[in-house]
């Protein structure tokens, strides 16, 4: 069995029999079919599918934001504005498929040239439990709007949600396999990649994940995409908008918790107003409401699952070991850990080193602005980085001197369906959202006419 548990009280919130290897045949089966029917379908007639999809979600936006707060732990009021997220990437590809796919023409020496943009048929999509609807619609909407299939194998932790989504489908009307959850743990995948219905796989997880994934992808050579963790830097140089950026950075820290792979996880900061700036921002950190996540109130959940606050404590009280100073938190009870700050954060400290997944931010300072720059590119993460800064012709200077998959100025690193995602080194490879995104999973088709 697989087990939804609330992280807030640890009781069950539902068990789910895993499917058995007929299931899965008979799931797959099905998605290979409707392939062969959908990818025949108008952009018109997808995109009206579609934008019943986000009025579904817009219209019990409650019911299934309080499944993701039940399962995981994230506040209420957060859940529900994922779930408008969903509704916006649906409305985002209804309207612009269409146009991201049209064929492009190509000037040579053929009577005519063009490629055009064609479904492929079925994707994996592995996912994660952090943002359990947000992550599977920016790969459903365009996977289905470009004509594929999609089979989701998400995170056990929260299978209500899987559950869910699919039925946020069908409720919206599309035909019967376009999108099916198969209720499985991580063991069956290996098998499911191999299968050769699936045509080609994309996760967001894990490095540990991501590496198995597609080295089994690879195998089998089928494409695959991989978003993985981060460890953004918030950089805040010596001209920045004190007041703003601290606003700015305790949202990019402690929103969701902390549990987010674009999450600001290394605070930078020059020596010159560094302590004007911890100060202010340990004040605002403090004043985090922590409680139950059904409480419209509460901004800080639990972490989602036990294991993981325990897992975050360890980097804590290892960096403390190292010489890090508690500025604030540090302390858990289950899977509740309180906002931590910590100073004198060196390189080679885990809360440096590694991701830390959770509501703990350590704080480093800085003297040269090219010291500034090779502490974010020192880390083996590539996802994006923050600067903050009143020069933004400055800015703009060194944004090419950074290594990461996105640079944000004066802003958080945030996802938005008309921008590209992703990272580079260790935090993936492909892209998702926008036109990038919607390219990943087709066939560029070449097309030459020569004319005698
Ligand atoms: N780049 C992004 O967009 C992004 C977004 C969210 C989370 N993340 C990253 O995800 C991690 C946290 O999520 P998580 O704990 O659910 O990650 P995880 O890697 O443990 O799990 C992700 C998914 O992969 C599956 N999985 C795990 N091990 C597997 C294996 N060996 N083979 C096949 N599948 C396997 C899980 O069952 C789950 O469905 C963090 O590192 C975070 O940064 C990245
Ligand atoms: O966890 C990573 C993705 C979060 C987001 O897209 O906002």
């Amino acid at each position: 069995m697989i087990e939804s548990i609330n992280p807030y009280n640890l009781e069950v919130v539902e068990k789910f029999k895993e499917l058995t290897k007929k299931q899965i045949d008979d799931a797959l089966d099905c998605a290979d079919k409707r392939f062969q029917s959908w990818k025949k379908v108008s952009f018109e007639e997808k995109a009206k599918l579609m934008r019943k999809a986000s009025q579904e979600l817009k219209e019990n936006k409650q019911e299934y934001a309080k499944d993701i707060s039940l399962e995981m732990g994230k506040p209420i009021k957060q859940a529900i504005a994922e779930i408008e997220k969903c509704a916006w990437v649906c409305e985002y590809y209804a309207e612009n498929a269409e146009k991201h796919l049209a064929p492009k023409t190509i000037k040579t020496d053929a009577h005519k040239s063009y490629v055009s943009y064609e479904p492929i048929g079925v994707v994996l999509a592995v996912m994660p439990w952090n943002y359990p609807f947000w992550q599977v619609f920016r790969f459903a909407a365009p996977a289905l709007m470009a004509g594929n299939i999609g089979v989701l194998k998400h995170a056990s932790s929260v299978m209500k949600s899987a559950n869910n989504i699919q039925k946020v489908f069908e409720r919206a009307g599309f035909p019967d396999g376009c999108f099916q959850n198969l209720v499985l743990g991580s063991s069956k995948i290996e098998d499911i990649i191999r299968d050769s219905r699936i045509k080609a796989v994309t996760l967001t997880g894990s490095k540990p994940a991501g590496g198995a994934v597609a080295s089994v992808a690879g195998e089998e050579i089928k494409k695959s995409v991989l978003e993985l963790g981060g460890s953004n830097a918030l950089v805040v140089f010596k001209d920045a908008n004190i007041d703003e950026t601290v606003k700015t950075c305790v949202q990019a820290r402690f929103q969701n918790t902390g549990q987010s792979c674009i999450a600001g996880k290394r605070l930078l900061l020059h020596e010159s107003l560094a302590e004007e700036f911890t100060e202010k921002f340990v004040k605002q950190v403090r004043e985090l409401k922590s409680g139950d996540p059904l409480d419209e109130d509460t901004f800080i959940g639990t972490l989602a699952r036990v294991n993981l606050a325990e897992d975050l404590e360890k980097q804590i009280n290892e960096s403390v070991e190292m010489g890090a100073e508690v500025l604030l938190g540090g302390k858990r009870s289950d899977a509740y850990l309180e906002p931590t700050v910590l100073g004198n954060v060196t390189p080679e400290m885990p809360v440096f080193l590694e991701e830390t997944f959770g509501p703990a931010i350590g704080i480093t300072t800085f003297k040269e602005d090219r010291e500034a720059i090779d502490l974010v590119n020192m880390s083996r993460f590539g996802l994006g980085v923050s600067i903050f800064t009143e020069d933004l012709d400055f800015a703009e200077s060194i944004v090419p001197e950074f290594e990461d998959g996105a640079v944000f100025v004066n802003e958080l690193v945030k996802s938005d369906p008309r921008l590209p995602f992703g990272g580079t080194k260790i935090s993936g490879y492909g892209r998702e959202l926008s036109e990038d995104g919607i390219k990943e999973f087709v066939n560029k088709k070449t097309v030459y006419f020569n004319k005698y």
